[in-house]
């Protein structure tokens, strides 16, 4: 599909990753245009739509994908609407994008990989932004790279500084350490199989009815300990951390990149306030490489298979959470479509 015209994006969910998105195609990457915005409050998408030229707004994102200036789909409405977004999608052969986590529930996310694999051809790039970010990137080119020997552990940390009410137990697992679960297993390329969830004390900090922080420990198929701080109500900024514990070093990506300072008795540095600051780059990365890859008519970066076995981690961790114990993962196999992916 080499086309010489932009491509035309219908951004689905117009709040606060849709309408940075929508921003991003307009001004930062170039190659696309966002041609329709859709979100179930009207007012929003309306509010949104206005600020780009050409840009239609729609309450119904089914009716947005079905605009005449769209040629592809970036989803960032809510995890739960996602399934119904994605069928519609694959339904009219229409590359997407899909914010994580691909749907917060594993049965849903392999049927969404049956529908995909059953065209033959990836329509589907999930955003797993952390892949797009050059820390992370440099990290994993140490890792392949061997000159630190195998990896041990993995230790990470994902802490926010506040989260809305309403922030389940779930949601911790499904829309925040599902980033870490991708992240192991692409910088390992190992898969999960099994997670143990330890609950402190909960801070006073945190919404009513959730248990914050929680660290979670997952095992990998080859040996490796990935243990994840999860902190969504820490109170002091944005902060993600990864550190790999290899047998010849460690290396660890997180607080680089940002100002580091030593004075007088002191050292620290500066903490971002939220992640569309901490991670503006990889957002503009990711988007901007789903942009070339589609206008090549290819396929590329985190698969609908790579969002269904986040999900089917996730579903163990979730089991973990409320029955305790160590959960062995369950996963359906690869079809051949991702083999080697
Ligand atoms: N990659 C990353 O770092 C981040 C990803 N996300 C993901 O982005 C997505 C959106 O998150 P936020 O922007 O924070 O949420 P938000 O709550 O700010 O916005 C969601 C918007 O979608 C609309 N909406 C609800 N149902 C809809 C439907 N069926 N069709 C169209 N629009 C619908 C809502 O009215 C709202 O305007 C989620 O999947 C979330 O997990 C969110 C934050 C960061
Ligand atoms: O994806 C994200 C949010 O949905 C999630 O709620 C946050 O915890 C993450 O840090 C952010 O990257």
């Amino acid at each position: 599909m080499n086309r010489a015209e932009p491509l035309g994006v219908a951004v689905l969910g117009a709040g606060r990753m849709g309408a940075d998105h929508v921003r991003r195609i307009a001004e930062v990457i170039g190659g696309a245009r966002v041609a329709a915005v859709a979100d179930v409050d009207a007012a929003r998408a309306e509010a949104v739509a206005a600020g780009v030229a050409g840009c239609a707004a729609y309450p119904d994102p089914v009716a947005a994908m079905d605009d005449p200036g769209v040629d592809a789909v970036l989803i960032a409405s809510p995890g739960p609407a996602h399934e119904a977004a994605l069928l519609a999608a694959l339904e009219r052969r229409l590359p997407v994008l899909c914010e994580k986590p691909l749907t917060p529930d594993a049965a849903a996310a392999l049927r969404i990989v049956h529908a995909e694999a059953a065209l033959g051809r990836r329509l589907i790039q999930v955003g797993f932004m952390r892949r797009y970010d050059a820390d992370f990137q440099r990290l994993k080119a140490l890792l392949a790279g061997g000159e630190q020997g195998r990896t041990l552990l993995l230790r990470c940390t994902h802490r926010n500084a506040s989260t809305l009410p309403g922030f389940t137990d779930a949601m911790l697992v499904n829309d925040s350490v599902v980033h870490e679960i991708d992240t192991a297993r692409w910088l390992l390329g190992q898969e999960i199989t099994a997670v143990t969830v330890h609950r402190p004390r909960p801070s006073g900090r945190a919404p009513r009815g959730l248990g914050d922080p929680q660290l979670l420990v997952f095992e990998t198929d080859a040996g490796v300990l990935v243990d994840v701080e999860i902190f969504v109500s820490c109170g002091f900024g944005y902060q993600v951390r990864c550190e790999a514990v290899n047998e010849g070093g460690t290396a660890r990506v997180g607080d680089d990149g940002h100002l580091f300072l030593n004075a007088a008795g002191r050292w620290g540095g500066v903490i971002p306030g939220e992640f569309t600051e901490r991670f503006a780059d990889a957002y503009d990365r990711e988007v901007r490489a789903w942009v070339a890859a589609v206008r090549a008519g290819r396929a590329e970066g985190p698969s609908a298979w790579d969002g269904y076995a986040a999900a089917a981690v996730c579903e163990a961790a979730l089991r973990a959470q409320r029955e305790g114990g160590r959960v062995t993962v369950e996963s359906a196999g690869r079809p051949a479509l991702y083999e080697g992916a």
